[in-house]
């Protein structure tokens, strides 16, 4: 479970999250909406460790993420993340880009990190690009080897950052078929994402944020069919 709990960050005098709460249960995806700069990337970065709050708490699994005493390393390997663009390593194979974490993180030996590497390059369907380099993939083959990598780390929750917002449009469609694959799989996903019909469709719950408040959370019936308030509702009605 990741807990939320009042959480405030800015980055100098600019409020960026302000009184954030959020739980999320196991196999719940909860997607995140709203327009630029509402502070949903900063939430998750927040979530693994890689921003620092003012105050606030956020635990995973009930591990403090911004406690001092806390192995951030060993807490991040239990969260994936998927970011708008990954530049993988253009020396090294696709399996070799997937099972580097795998084997340096997690020192498992090439022989269990190339069988993980395997398996997670199917599930994504990439299992016949093993050993061509990315710069030979489409643009969205790599959002999909980026969630294999993710996957290779065999985490318990994913985040998922705007992954298909720099794909052309046509290769839009692949990247959501494997990540619909992951929700039906039990995945527990909080995915920021402009892609409105996909929230709409793969979300248990979206929360809408607006100056880094979120002002609405709801199933997705709730949200885009009736939503409670006027902010979201303005909101939608400039995206839908
Ligand atoms: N490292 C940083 N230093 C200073 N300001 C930052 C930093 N990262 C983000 N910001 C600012 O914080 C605010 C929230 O940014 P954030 O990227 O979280 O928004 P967002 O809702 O994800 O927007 P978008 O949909 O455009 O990606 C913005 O005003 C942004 O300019």
């Amino acid at each position: 479970m990741i807990e939320i709990e009042n959480v405030h960050k800015s980055f100098g005098d600019l409020k960026v999250l302000d009184n954030v709460s959020l739980t999320v249960k196991k196999g719940e995806v909860v997607s995140i909406i709203g327009g630029s700069g509402s502070g949903k990337s900063t939430l998750l970065m927040c979530i693994n460790g890689l921003e620092p709050i003012q105050s606030g708490s956020i635990r995973v699994d009930g591990i403090e993420v911004h406690a001092k005493g806390t192995d951030i390393n060993k807490l991040r390997t239990k969260i994936g993340i998927v970011f708008q663009q990954w530049n993988a390593f253009p020396h090294l194979t696709v399996l070799e880009n997937v099972t580097l974490a795998p084997r340096k993180v997690l020192k498992k030996s090439k022989a269990e990190a190339d069988a993980i590497g395997r398996k997670q390059l199917e599930h994504v369907g990439l299992g016949d690009k093993l050993d061509v380099y990315p710069s030979k993939l489409s643009g969205g083959q790599q959002q999909r080897m980026a969630i294999a990598r993710a996957l290779a780390m065999e985490p318990q929750y994913m985040l998922f950052d705007e992954v298909t917002s720099a794909l052309d449009p046509q290769l839009v469609g692949e990247v959501l078929d494997t990540m619909r694959l992951l929700a039906k799989e039990g995945m527990t996903m909080i995915l920021v994402t402009h892609e409105m019909a996909f929230a709409r469709e793969v979300s248990d719950r979206v929360a809408f944020f607006k100056s880094g408040k979120m002002h609405e959370i709801g199933t997705p019936e709730q949200i885009f069919g009736n939503p409670q308030r006027p902010e979201t509702a303005q909101f939608l009605a400039s995206v839908l």
